[in-house]
């Protein structure tokens, strides 16, 4: 990604219509990732093809799978079999995306080869050895730059050892490369976690064939361990559409006067779901229609309709299951009535760009009164009528900080432009396009 994209979103009227996002991004990098260690083809149906998870396919294939979308839209993993990854011929480029490239050290550590990681200048600045120091503790090796930061070598071995492992933040990429690294490590592999985080990887590994058991502690934390050297089969995957990219559409429902959008198909997984929760704390009327299993996931269609939010205090205990949805929550609470508060919101700083101080500072500059906390909160002062907007916003090659703010433009009194929105394609391909179908009003700057 060379050349910036800004944008502009300027007041519309009612968002309307009936759509189904681009599929869920989580369960993308993990469907190309378990179908590629599998034994025979993985059928995806739904794959998101935004840049993130591109890397990730481009990844396998450089591990020797085969993954290919046909004219259909499926997309076919051929696997080498767990313990088969090649030695990469090329540096591993994972682009703007932490989840492919924590998950896919973890993956790689389990193997006897050696692969350089990489990415772009905002995965390179974020924290690595949350992953390499469990990791080493099972044997692999890593070697790079100073401050565990990418460009990182693995050395990977195809003896590790099993480990238990509390996880010190909560962190589903974290958890999720302990438990790949597990995989082809004999004996079993724990990870403890205190607050319960994204459970795709879990969900999936059964999907696949491996055993994955939890149990409660005494102090009340989960116990997640994998039983290692399973025999994994290749299978078919729906994936849901993504619940992170259907709350950009729902909150401009909610925010504009005589909207009734209809969300197909989107991901109800429970730990996925604080943003929507939250916003019905705040007053907001959706409807969580025919609620059904995918593969293994929940899903449901979501009705929204225009509404007057109120502000509430969001509790830190949410945050894993909403820890995307802050920028755009942030947005939400900036049109309602009343302070919002956001607690426990240390991980934003490690996102694509320090989402804590990017919120703040592109909410300053719309008119809008906030302040954050010593103890990483995000307070927010809505007046129940339209923000003043008519201002350039940062992005610092954040997508979700992109997305948040055209959609707050929607329902400010003045246009609100963002300095660059092709990282948006990492994880939402379409969105202008889309969201001008419902009526949204978002062009070049
Ligand atoms: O496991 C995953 O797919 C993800 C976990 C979360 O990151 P952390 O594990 O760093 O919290 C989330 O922010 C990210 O977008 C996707
Ligand atoms: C944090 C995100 O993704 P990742 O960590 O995979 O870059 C995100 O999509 O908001």
């Amino acid at each position: 990604m060379t050349h910036a994209r800004p944008l502009r979103s300027t007041t519309t009227g009612a968002i309307r219509g009936s759509i189904r996002v681009p599929g869920d991004k989580s369960i993308s990098h993990r469907s190309l990732m378990l179908g590629a260690i599998a034994v025979g083809e993985t059928v995806i149906h739904g794959l998101l093809e935004g840049e993130d998870v591109l890397h990730t396919a481009a990844a396998m294939r450089l591990l020797g799978a085969e993954a290919e979308r046909s004219d259909d839209g499926i997309w076919r993993v051929r696997g080498v079999g767990l313990g088969a990854l090649q030695e990469p011929a090329q540096v591993l480029d994972m682009g703007n995306s932490g989840t492919a490239a924590r998950l896919l050290m973890g993956l790689v550590a389990g193997h006897p080869i050696t692969c350089v990681f990489t990415g772009d200048a905002s995965l390179n600045k974020r924290p690595m050895a949350r992953v390499t120091k469990p990791l080493e503790e099972m044997g692999a090796r890593f070697v790079g730059r100073s401050g565990g930061r990418l460009p990182l070598t693995v050395v990977g071995s195809g003896e590790l050892v099993p480990i238990t492992y509390r996880l010190p933040v909560a962190s589903a990429q974290v958890k999720s490369a302990i438990l790949l690294a597990g995989l082809n490590t004999a004996g079993a592999t724990t990870v403890i976690e205190a607050e319960p985080t994204r459970d795709h990887t879990e969900l999936m590994l059964r999907h696949f064939g491996a055993t994955v058991t939890t149990q409660r502690l005494e102090d009340g934390a989960l116990a997640v361990t994998v039983t290692g050297q399973p025999e994994l089969t290749g299978r078919t995957i729906h994936v849901p559409a993504d619940p992170s990219s259907a709350a950009f559409p729902a909150v401009a429902a909610l925010l504009r006067p005589g909207s009734d959008l209809l969300l197909n198909d989107v991901g109800m997984n429970p730990r996925r779901t604080g943003l929507y929760d939250t916003l019905v704390e705040m007053g907001a009327d959706i409807a969580f229609e025919n609620r059904r299993d995918q593969a293994g996931e929940p899903v449901a269609d979501l009705r929204v309709k225009h509404s007057a939010l109120k502000g509430i205090v969001v509790p830190a205990d949410r945050a894993p299951s909403m820890i995307d949805e802050y920028p755009v929550l942030a947005a939400a609470a900036a049109c309602a009535e009343g302070t919002t508060v956001m607690l426990g919101l240390k991980e934003l700083r490690v996102k694509e760009s320090d989402r804590l101080a990017m919120v703040a500072e592109g909410l300053t500059r719309c008119g809008v009164s906030v302040e954050v906390g010593a103890d990483d909160s995000l307070t927010v002062h809505g007046t129940g009528k339209p923000p003043k907007g008519g201002a350039a916003v940062l992005t610092a090659m954040d997508h979700r900080i992109a997305m948040s703010f055209l959609v707050l433009g929607m329902a400010t009194e003045q246009p609100v432009s963002v300095d660059d929105g092709a990282f948006i394609d990492t994880s939402f391909p379409g969105f202008v396009g889309l969201m001008n179908g419902l009526g949204a009003a978002i062009m070049e700057a």
